[in-house]
């Protein structure tokens, strides 16, 4: 079974391509967006000793000479060094304007590459090929590239749209749990965001997905896919509404960049946590039935999902201290924060006005709480 879902951008357009087993015919999809029988592909080093010979063999299969690269993985990867390390070597492969760069694994390599394409001679094409179910249902499309600094996460990158997006659900098999279980926090962000049926259907298949069943494996990227599609092309820059698909990342960034970009805290882990939050923000203020968030934190939990700032392992900060690293967030307007509360689950919204003291009550709530 295979998904199509368009991303219409006018000539930024592209397709995702949802199915098992794309990564052996990646040269045949491929071939059609190339010049040149060329291509650089760069991964990560747990991702090459899996699957890279496959993707490789396929790329050959059709005439397409390859060079590969194999950055060190985790998200440490996704900063100057490595930004550098790859935009040096793409243009040591004398990469040019017309060729495609491939960026295979997860949204570490996803972002990093594709920013490294948008800059590497002012802009070169990229493939997007996605090995977590993180970067299948989010990352991977959008087109939002970029690196972390020591200043914040995602603080410099570019919009930069793939050409094409393959999603091939059967390399999700070799995923460790906990990564699975990362994506998959970006799954149900889906749901809360704006789709409660979404977030229904999650609460009762979310263990048989866990469990490695395909076909709810591919309803739940194909949905999730179809709805980042939308809201992209309604509001490609995040102008306005696309901004919901920040759903619980204010209190994640500040959290990862807290516990240093490190296996502490994966990103996916930190928007569970962060759409907890948000959600009790919500019920706080005043904004949404008392039962949401309680309905939230339990299915979060009922998958083995961090919930709770104690499920971090470490000290962190105190509140004034996160409330002080959401400064940095992209959202920010004149120095102020705005947050994507929601009036329900499936209903949430951009929200202007939040006062700092009702965030700061609700960290040091959190972090007291054992
Ligand atoms: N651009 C966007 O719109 C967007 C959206 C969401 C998240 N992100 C970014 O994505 C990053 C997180 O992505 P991630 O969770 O994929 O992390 P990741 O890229 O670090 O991958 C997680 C781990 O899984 C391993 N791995 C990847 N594919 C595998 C496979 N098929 N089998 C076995 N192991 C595999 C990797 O080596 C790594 O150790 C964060 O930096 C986050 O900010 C970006
Ligand atoms: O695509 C988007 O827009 C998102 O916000 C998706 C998020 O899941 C993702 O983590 C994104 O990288 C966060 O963007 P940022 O602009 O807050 O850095
Ligand atoms: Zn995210």
């Amino acid at each position: 079974m295979r998904t199509v879902v368009p991303v219409a951008l006018g000539a930024r357009s592209y397709e995702v391509r949802i199915g098992e087993g794309l990564i052996d015919g990646a040269g045949a999809e491929i071939l059609p967006f190339l010049r040149r029988r060329k291509v650089a592909v760069v991964t990560d080093e747990s991702v090459a000793a899996l699957h890279l010979e496959r993707l490789v063999a396929a790329l050959a299969s059709q005439g397409i000479a390859v060079s590969t690269l194999s950055l060190p993985p985790g998200e440490g990867t996704k900063g100057w060094p490595q930004f550098a390390r790859c935009v040096e070597w793409l243009l040591e492969q004398k990469i040019e304007r017309r060729d495609i760069v491939i960026a295979f694994g997860g949204g570490v390599i996803g972002d990093l590459v594709g920013f490294a394409a948008a800059v590497l001679r002012r802009g070169v094409r990229f493939v997007q090929i996605p090995t977590t179910l993180l970067a299948q249902v989010d990352s991977s499309v959008g087109g939002k590239t970029g690196i972390n600094t020591t200043q914040g996460k995602n603080l410099v990158g570019a919009f930069h749209q793939p050409s094409l997006v393959l999603a091939d659900i059967g390399v999700l098999d070799s995923l460790p749990p906990r990564d699975f279980l990362a994506g998959y926090g970006e799954v149900v962000k889906y749901g809360l965001l704006g789709d409660a049926a979404f977030f229904d259907w999650l609460e009762s298949a979310g263990p048989e997905l866990a469990a490695g069943d395909k076909v709810a494996r591919h309803r739940a990227v194909a949905r999730s896919v179809e709805m980042k599609a939308g809201i992209v092309e309604r509001d490609e820059t995040e102008e306005g509404e696309r901004a919901l698909l920040n759903l619980g990342h204010t209190f994640c960034h500040a959290l990862e960049k807290a516990t240093g970009y490190s296996d502490r805290l994966l990103h996916g882990e930190g928007v569970a946590i962060g759409c907890a939050l948000a959600f009790e923000l919500s019920q706080r203020l005043g904004l949404c039935p008392q039962e949401a968030p309680s309905r939230v934190r339990a299915h979060l939990k009922a998958m083995g999902m961090k919930t709770d700032l104690s499920d971090i392992p470490g000290g962190l900060p105190g509140a004034e201290h996160l409330l002080n690293l959401m400064g940095q967030d992209k959202k920010v307007v004149d120095g102020r924060l705005r947050f994507i509360l929601a009036r329900d689950i499936g209903q949430a919204f951009v929200a202007e006005d939040v006062p700092p003291s009702v965030v700061l009550t609700l960290l040091n709530d959190a972090l007291a709480r054992p």
